[in-house]
């Protein structure tokens, strides 16, 4: 099948009630266990290259497997979304090498740690937003900036992550800026922050209201309700996966990530787009770490690959099914890239600043 813009597709989860997990990948074994569990369940798929991705892998060669994952996976609808882009240069080179979406996060500077003023960030993700969609790519902006509510810290991921303490009016996102936000930038989804941040390091303990703001995305949703939602830093970072790694020879310290059924309430009120990155790290790492440990003999690389790509399956899976993408890609017929930008030029797919009643 085509590949798909995120757009079409989150309209198509805003209309059908349902979320859709985006996956990081950096190479093929990542790609493969998405796409398992992808035609298991028939789901529509989010998958997403980093800065870091890109440069680990390269832009050819992803852009060739996500070639080859259309062509081994006809059925199964795939966006392809640049995570974090930096700068215009970052989104543009994505969308040349075949990405049909990108996300300008302009919530931090160029650098990626500096907190970035909301006029900087209006201006460069308005202008990225006009590119895109001049060639019917999708593109997600951020507004507020992803850190604990606990320690005012940002972890700090390879790629992105603010440096310095954040005061809570930086980490969680205000409804009415995320209005005037939405309306001059003309994005297609907006990525909020509301107490989650990269990383397994999330919270110290459980979450509650207090850690992980789940009011101000209801909060966000009742002013802009036809504005697809995203949430970053949205691993559940499970207990068994830290178990697993520190079973055979990890040191994990123990951690709490966002619950999985938080994620569910949060896609009752608009969340269209759940970022999820760590889980699948731990759940191959937990399966690299059993095997060079119960078989120290072992040094074919596929006998670690194919349990860690299993592993990461199920993962997968069970995130389809909780956020109710399964049973969803045989319903979308993939509109192509140029009659999306058609669609945008005829200002059919602007933003409306109805602030309607509350879903
Ligand atoms: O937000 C993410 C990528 O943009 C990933 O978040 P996690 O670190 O929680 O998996
Ligand atoms: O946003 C962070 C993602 O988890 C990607 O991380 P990365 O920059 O290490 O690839
Ligand atoms: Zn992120
Ligand atoms: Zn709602």
């Amino acid at each position: 099948m085509a590949r798909i813009t995120l757009r079409q597709l989150l309209d198509h989860a805003a209309d059908q009630g349902y979320g859709v997990p985006a996956f990081n990948i950096n190479n093929m074994e990542q790609g493969l266990a998405i796409m398992e569990a992808a035609k298991a369940c028939n789901a529509p798929v989010i998958i997403q290259a980093s800065r870091g991705a890109r440069s680990y892998a390269g832009d050819i060669m992803l852009s060739k497997m996500i070639d080859a994952l259309t062509e081994m996976y006809p059925d199964i609808p795939i966006c392809m979304h640049q995570d974090h882009g930096n700068n215009e240069a970052t989104c543009m080179s994505a969308i040349r090498h075949g990405f049909t979406s990108v996300m300008m996060d302009g919530s931090l500077e160029a650098d990626m740690k500096t907190p970035a003023s909301y006029d900087y960030n209006v201006t460069i993700t308005e202008r990225v937003a006009r590119m895109a969609h001049w060639v019917g790519a999708s593109v997600e902006g951020e507004l507020g900036v992803l850190g604990s509510l606990e320690t005012g810290e940002a972890e700090a991921e390879d790629g992105s992550g603010a440096e310095g303490k954040l005061s809570h009016d930086q980490l969680l996102t205000d409804p009415d800026q995320a209005l005037d936000f939405v309306l001059r930038t003309r994005v297609d989804a907006l990525a909020i922050a509301c107490g989650t941040s990269h990383g397994a390091y999330k919270f110290s303990r459980k979450p509650d209201g207090d850690i992980l703001a789940m009011g101000v995305i209801e909060a966000i949703h009742r002013k802009i309700p036809n504005t697809h939602l995203v949430m970053h830093g949205s691993s559940s970072v499970p207990q068994e996966l830290q178990d697993i790694i520190n079973e055979f020879g990890g040191e994990m310290p123990q951690t709490f990530g966002v619950p999985v059924e938080e994620i569910v309430r949060g896609i009752r009120h608009g969340v269209r787009k759940v970022n999820i990155d760590t889980d699948c790290r731990m759940a191959m790492t937990g399966q690299f770490r059993k095997i060079a440990t119960s078989k120290a003999s072992e040094f074919d690389p596929r006998k670690f690959l194919k349990p860690a790509m299993d592993a990461m399956r199920d993962l997968c899976r069970d995130r389809f099914e909780a956020f109710g993408t399964a049973g969803q890609a045989s319903k979308i017929r993939v509109i192509a890239m140029d009659d999306m930008a058609a669609r945008y030029a005829s200002g059919a797919l602007d933003p409306q600043a109805t602030t309607a009643k509350a879903a």
